[in-house]
């Protein structure tokens, strides 16, 4: 009997311990069932890659947007493309057409006036007060002052202003205004030679040279911005340009200046990072000559004009270039934004390459315009071109007239 009781035991305890088992397994298979339903999540994905993420409007179509094409029962048109888009990959960038420059001062005056405003602006404001006032002239004169125009100019104008208001008697708005302007234009200048000298000189008949631009300032006051958007504009012109990287120092300056060339068509002579800038620049020309090319801008490092060694290479650079004819043009780039600072930069640089022309950058991020009478009154030497925003067609040759006239326009 007890035996078979522990049989029937033992028989039990076998039956639980394998409906156990059983369980177990169905469980597992149902858990692995369950991954096709994760993988459904990650065939998700792939939907969900091919969905425009914000900013992708300008890539290329993704793999499955053009299996909806052949879809609709276009595959013709996809072979056909298949290899143009291929083509489109291996082809040169296209070459743009820079817009023309003849009267870019005008065209981008608002911007100017809009900048310039406070100078102007604030001038008409104090000469219209019923009564001029040693306060109210001192209040111009320190106008004229925070606008960077000068100590020594300031005094001219003001002393001006004062006689002429004083002999004009009353005063209506546009008589004012015809006055500043006179007043102002006569500070600026309106005889000075503000070509930008591309062409060779008379010499170089015989030999056949291109006309050399040599681009130097400190460090970010848009040399290569500025190199870069004088091959647009003499491309524009119809000009062939060769570019010399002569900044060393930086690759990706060297880059920079490329893909301004690549864009209008200009090839850019570069040389090993850190190599000799000078060597650069004399290769640059002589590749320019070889090419027959009209003109090459050499884009030199931004140096600070404290740093004696650096001033000294740039003679280098010059000298260097020399060897092949003269330099043209030395172009100076100063930060409009900089102020009365742009002026000792201005002296150092003068003294160590014969600074023939300015730019004057980023005018469009100031108010202090008068930079412009005290740069020319510091050096002697013109401001030539102005930049007047990041576009790659915001450089302007300066026009005096253009300029004084943004500077007293209404607002
Ligand atoms: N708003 C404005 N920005 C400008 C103008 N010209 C140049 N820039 C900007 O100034 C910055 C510096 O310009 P770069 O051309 O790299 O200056 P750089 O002098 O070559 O610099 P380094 O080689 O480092 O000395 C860039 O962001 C330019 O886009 C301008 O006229 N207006």
């Amino acid at each position: 009997m007890e035996i078979v009781i522990l049989v029937v035991v033992i028989a039990v305890i076998a039956l639980v311990a394998i409906s156990g088992l059983v369980v177990t397994g169905r469980r597992k298979k149902a858990a692995e069932t369950q991954q096709p339903g994760t993988s459904e999540s990650t065939t998700e994905a792939p939907t969900r890659t091919v969905e425009p993420k914000v900013g992708e409007e300008t890539e290329a179509p993704p793999e499955g947007a053009r299996r909806t094409i052949e879809e609709v029962g276009l595959p013709e048109a996809e072979e056909a493309e298949a290899p143009a888009t291929a083509e489109a990959a291996t082809a040169a960038p296209e070459i743009e057409t820079p817009a023309p420059t003849a009267g870019r001062l005008v065209r981008l005056r608002d911007r100017l006036s809009r900048s310039q405003n406070s100078l102007g602006k604030g001038l008409l404001t104090l000469l219209s007060r019923e009564h001029l006032d040693e306060e109210t002239w001192e209040e111009v004169e320190d106008t004229l002052l925070t606008a960077d125009v000068g100590v020594g100019p300031t005094q001219e104008l003001v002393e001006q202003l004062r006689e002429r208001v004083k002999v004009l008697g009353t005063r209506t708005p546009d008589e004012l205004r015809g006055l500043l302007r006179e007043e102002l234009l006569k500070l600026v200048g309106t005889d000075l030679d503000r070509t930008v000298h591309t062409e060779p000189g008379a010499e170089a008949a015989a030999v056949d040279r291109p006309g050399v631009v040599l681009v130097v300032g400190v460090n970010g006051t848009g040399k290569t911005t500025t190199t870069g958007k004088l091959a647009r504009v003499l491309v524009a012109d119809g000009k062939s340009v060769v570019l010399g990287a002569a900044d060393t120092f930086r690759a990706a300056a060297a880059d920079q200046l490329e893909t301004w060339g690549t864009r209008v068509g200009a090839r850019t002579v570069r040389g090993p990072e850190a190599g000799d800038p000078a060597s650069v620049a004399f290769d640059a020309v002589k590749q320019g000559t070889e090419a027959g090319a009209d003109v090459v801008l050499i884009d030199t490092a931004g140096r600070l004009h404290t740093k004696t060694g650096l001033m000294d290479e740039l003679g280098k650079v010059k000298r260097v270039v020399e060897k092949q004819g003269p330099v043209d043009e030395v172009l100076l780039v100063l930060d409009a934004t900089t102020g009365q600072n742009g002026l000792v930069q201005a002296r150092v640089f003068a003294e160590v390459v014969d600074i023939t022309g300015i730019v004057l950058t980023k005018l469009d991020g100031t108010a202090k315009g008068g930079i412009v009478v005290a740069v020319q009154r510091e050096l002697g030497v013109p401001v030539k071109l102005v930049g007047l925003g990041e576009g790659a067609d915001d450089l302007a040759p300066f026009e005096p007239e253009a300029f004084v006239d943004a500077l007293v326009r209404e607002a």
